[in-house]
């Protein structure tokens, strides 16, 4: 484990995570919630956000996992205890004048910087126009010519920055600054014939994980679109015609479901890359987020509440390959926790409003 020593938040988020996609309506075990907000509670710093482990420095990425495990514990008193003022400064310190962020101080620009601070920014309502100053310039800077996004203006697109990106772009209320039509192509083209699984790029092998990088995609481009287009029926009846037309239906939900559910569980329980693998908890937790993705269909809401839109899994309309018993629960498209978690925690901050002003002439 000495290579995954600086993982610690993310073996908690990707554990608690897949747990409770899993659980059957029951909540996650209180004894389980209050190991896993213990453990990663030791993980913040003193100058704000969360290292990788104990006295670790500060990363977007492990604060990311930190603050998403934090929501899976869905306890109120564990949310007080993150440090909204310092976790604001940390943001502030890792955003550059071209609209992205370095991972850490002093650390590498990529899209997963930008998704992980803008996703926990907006749920601990922390977004401020000094935070997303120019950061749709950088991401749509990300976008290649083949229509995928890249870690970095210039480089090769990959599943998982273009996932960063487009869900990234979201949070902003700026998807339509993309693209989005190549980006769907990028996207469809992923889905490889023969397994139905998907590859992170073209002319490399499938993997469980983009089930989600990838598979995933296609729900945050309804969105995208629906913002864009501004097609949002008031009726039952239109929101159904719609919703035939929409990216999210250009996929084979099928193919992808009989990949994972055929290939990707491991006799040794755990769920995997592709046969022949180990299982690990990284693979464990996209291959289940991939499948809850190919299960439910959402209607895409605008948000009244500061959330920009939001993902209503559409009722009844399920696509199950297999017994029902293989229905998971529904997956924030953006957050990658389940829906209630986004509605919780976002709206435990929306009541407690920081004084944003304050902290920015200090
Ligand atoms: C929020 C967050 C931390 C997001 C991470 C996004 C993510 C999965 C990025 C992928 C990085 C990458 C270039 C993998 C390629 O590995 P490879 O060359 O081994 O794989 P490949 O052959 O499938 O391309
Ligand atoms: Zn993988």
């Amino acid at each position: 484990m000495t290579a995954l020593s600086a993982s610690r938040p993310w073996i908690v988020y990707w554990l608690l995570h897949a747990t409770d996609l899993l659980s059957r309506g029951d909540p996650l075990p209180e004894p389980l919630r209050l190991r896993a907000a213990t453990t990663v509670l030791r993980f913040q710093h003193p100058s704000g956000g969360f290292g990788g482990g104990v006295g670790q420095r500060p990363h977007l990425a492990a604060t990311y996992a930190a603050v998403h495990a934090l929501g899976l514990t869905r306890d109120t008193h564990v949310w007080e205890r993150v440090d909204r003022a310092g976790m604001y400064r940390f943001l502030m310190r890792c955003k550059q004048p071209d609209g992205s962020f370095v991972v850490c101080e002093g650390g590498e620009v990529d899209l997963r910087g930008t998704y992980c601070a803008l996703t926990v920014a907006r749920l601990l309502n922390i977004v401020t126009p000094e935070l997303t100053d120019k950061c749709i310039d950088f991401i749509a800077r990300c976008q290649s010519h083949d229509g995928g996004l890249a870690a970095i203006p210039h480089s090769e697109a990959h599943g998982g920055y273009t996932f960063c990106g487009l869900a990234a772009a979201l949070v902003l209320g700026q998807a339509h600054m993309l693209d989005l039509d190549a980006l769907l192509g990028w996207c469809i083209r992923r889905q490889m014939p023969l397994e139905g699984g998907f590859q992170g790029r073209p002319n490399k092998l499938v993997d469980g994980c983009y089930s989600w990088w990838v598979g995933g995609v296609f729900e945050l481009l309804d969105a995208a679109f629906t913002l864009r287009d501004g097609r949002q029926g008031s009726s039952k009846q239109e929101r159904d015609a719609e919703a035939s037309l929409r990216p999210s239906m250009a996929w084979n939900r099928q193919a992808l479901q009989e990949y994972i559910l055929l290939a990707c569980q491991s006799d040794r329980g755990g769920l995997i890359d592709k046969p022949g693998k180990y299982p690990d908890p990284y693979h464990t937790c996209y291959v289940l987020s991939g499948l809850a993705a190919a299960q439910y269909a959402y209607d895409v809401v605008a948000d009244d509440q500061g959330l920009g839109v939001r993902f209503v899994s559409r009722e009844g309309e399920v696509c199950v390959v297999g017994p029902v018993d293989n229905l998971l629960h529904p997956v924030d498209p953006i957050h990658n926790v389940r829906p209630d978690v986004v509605e919780e925690m976002g709206g435990f901050f929306r009541e407690r409003p920081l004084d944003l002003e304050t902290l920015k002439g200090e």
